[in-house]
């Protein structure tokens, strides 16, 4: 976001009597200089009149206080923490979503005795936003950590086999043959630099590419490609390595190898820890690792809610256009925005003064943009490639799964596609999680497509099944008809951090920097995970209330640069 830019605007205000806007200040120290009022954004029909928002609030005044409003155009994890962290501030907010639910890609049921997620399942607190927001929510009676959550396995020879967590474990085990057990130990040693030549002309390697030459192609068939399926519904040899894993990319940069980089980073964050410990003895201790939450992930999506009153969220709304149309006082209702309503059936218009979107970008394409009356042509969007995938959840009897794995997980290589293997991987729900299913039953969540098979993520709900019963009994010994079988298909289930992402983060930013106002957030941008997620939510959040702290320092002070 060009921060200097609408800092230097200079505009005159004078604060109306609006007597929301003390409330408001009172309720947000951090902003109590600033002349921000809170208010309803103004309404007009379709084929209305438009009526001057910044001028409403506040009779006599030329011009009022502002009325400061952030705009989420999604409602899922970044639009909702987004939307709690700007009203968390005393700032006003309205969450469009065109779905009938809030949740997106967070989505649990709980149905006959048996609770399940057809999105995301666990989430991680590493973002320290993510920290602070839950400490916020006071959400942690309802985490849920799940039991042998370290316990991961990987499909070697057609069977199960548990992924080492130390290096003493990764030698004994039958992972990997001896061979690429060696290439690891003396990666330092032995690991190839990048030739440029051999990468795609923009010297963009791929995850593959990048980890054979770390640690050769049986870690990339075994290791990578099954974690790349079971992390982004990818495969290795699509993806970027700098877009995917920024932070391995980074090491290699930084010290070459992989291996010494990472023992080098470890021990200085260690060392760092240390010190902060010292000098903040009573930092609290958080337990680590993943976790959902008591009723699923859902749980997080109505607790971002709660603050939110019954206008502030409009659902079975979907954004249409957006129209920036600045007139000489910085960010005081310069956008308007026209939503399809479910309820009224009709086009409506409200105006704002920033917007957050966190729409996917296939969608963001599909919206006409306006600036000052002129068409913002989005065809800077480059086409975005998404992976399908599709959800199973089946349950069996106890008693007829002859050899189930207590733990997380299981992954399948792709490489094991020739032992009769079709799912991308099962999550073991209800080991995990033993109130998601009664303790007759064996909970299971499986995965099929993504990028390895577009084709098969389509099936039908049979067909699913079919698939799914073969490959539980292959690995788990479930004999039989499953007692429940639920399906879900995502067609968009993640987008591709392939390697014309630079193109999609150059639009985003082409996006940021000529729309003042305009911030964009989400899975999209910095990272997949709904940690990932919610920080990047937070962070727009953050540069909202800076850009309407700046708008308004402009407005008070028209004198000063
Ligand atoms: C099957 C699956 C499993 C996953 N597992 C995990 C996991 O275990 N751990 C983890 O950390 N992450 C996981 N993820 C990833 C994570 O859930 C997602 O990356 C993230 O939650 C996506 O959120 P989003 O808001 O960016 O996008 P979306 O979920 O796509 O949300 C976009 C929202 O925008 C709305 N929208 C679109 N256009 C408009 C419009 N014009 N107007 C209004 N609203 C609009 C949509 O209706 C939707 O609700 C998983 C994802 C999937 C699909
Ligand atoms: C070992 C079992 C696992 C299976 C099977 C699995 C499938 C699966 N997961 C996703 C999407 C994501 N998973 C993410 C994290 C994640 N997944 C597992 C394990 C399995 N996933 C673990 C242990 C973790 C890490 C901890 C956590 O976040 O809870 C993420 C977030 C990734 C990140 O950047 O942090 C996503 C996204 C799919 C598509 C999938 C299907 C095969």
């Amino acid at each position: 976001m060009t921060g200097s830019t609408i800092c230097s605007w200079k505009t005159r205000t004078v604060d109306g009597p609006n007597p929301e806007l003390w409330s408001a200040r009172r309720r947000r120290p951090p902003l109590s200089s600033l002349s921000i009022s809170i208010g309803k954004p103004e309404q007009r029909g379709a084929h209305g009149q438009q009526r001057h928002a910044k001028m409403s609030s506040a009779a006599g005044a030329d011009i009022s206080s502002k009325t400061l409003h952030a705009l989420s155009s999604s409602q899922l994890t970044y639009g909702l923490a987004a939307a709690h962290k700007l009203k968390s501030n005393g700032v006003d907010v309205t969450v469009y979503e065109a779905e009938g639910r809030i949740g997106g890609k967070l989505r649990s049921v709980s149905q006959g005795g048996l609770i399940w997620d057809e999105g995301a399942n666990t989430m991680t607190e590493s973002e320290e936003e993510v920290r602070n927001l839950l400490d916020e929510l006071g959400i942690q009676e309802k985490q849920q950590y799940p039991l042998s959550q370290h316990k991961r396995y990987i499909v070697r020879n057609g069977m199960p086999v548990l992924i080492p967590t130390n290096p003493i474990a990764l030698i004994k085990s039958n992972i990997l043959s001896t061979q690429s057990k060696f290439k690891i130990i003396l990666e330092p040693l032995l690991w190839k630099k990048r030739n440029n030549s051999l990468t795609s002309g923009d010297g963009q390697e791929s995850v593959g590419g990048f980890f054979e030459r770390h640690f050769g192609r049986e870690v990339v068939d075994y290791l990578i490609d099954p974690v790349v399926a079971g992390t982004s519904g990818g495969d290795p040899e699509s993806l970027s390595m700098r877009h995917a894993f920024p932070e391995l990319w980074n090491l290699e940069e930084r010290f070459g190898s992989i291996l010494a980089g990472a023992i080098k980073s470890r021990l200085s964050a260690k060392r760092e820890k240390k010190g902060e410990l010292k000098s903040s003895p009573e930092k609290k201790k958080r337990q680590r690792g993943s976790f959902s939450f008591q009723g699923g992930m859902q749980t997080l999506a109505n607790m971002l809610c709660q603050k939110l009153s019954q206008d502030d969220l409009k659902l079975k709304s979907k954004v249409l256009s957006l129209s920036y149309s600045h007139d000489g006082v910085p960010a005081a209702g310069d956008w308007s925005v026209s939503y399809s309503s479910d309820h009224t059936k009709h086009l409506q218009d409200s105006t704002f003064d920033a917007v957050i979107m966190t729409a996917p970008l296939c969608n963001v394409k599909e919206l006409k943009i306006t600036k000052r009356g002129n068409l913002f042509p989005l065809n800077f969007i480059p086409e975005i490639t998404y992976a399908p995938l599709s959800v199973m959840i089946t349950t069996f009897r106890k008693e007829n799964v002859k050899r189930p794995l207590e733990g997380f997980g299981i992954l399948v290589p792709s490489a094991e596609q020739k032992n009769g293997l079709r799912t991308l991987g099962t999550l073991f729900s209800s080991m995990m999680f033993p109130d998601r299913a009664p303790t007759e039953l064996y909970l299971y969540t499986t995965f099929i497509g993504g990028s390895r098979n577009r084709e098969l993520a389509k099936a039908s709900k049979d067909e699913l099944k079919q698939i799914v019963t073969s490959d539980l009994s292959q690995l788990l010994g479930a004999e039989g008809e499953p007692t429940f079988v639920n399906h879900f298909y995502w067609s968009k289930a993640f987008p591709s951090y392939g390697r014309n992402y630079d193109l999609v983060l150059q639009a985003i930013k082409k996006l940021e920097e000529d729309l003042p106002g305009f911030f964009y957030a989400g899975n999209h941008k910095d990272g997949l995970s709904v940690g990932k997620a919610m920080a990047s939510g937070c962070r727009a959040a953050d540069l909202v209330i800076s850009y309407l702290n700046c708008s308004s320092d402009a407005i008070e002070n028209p004198g000063e640069d």
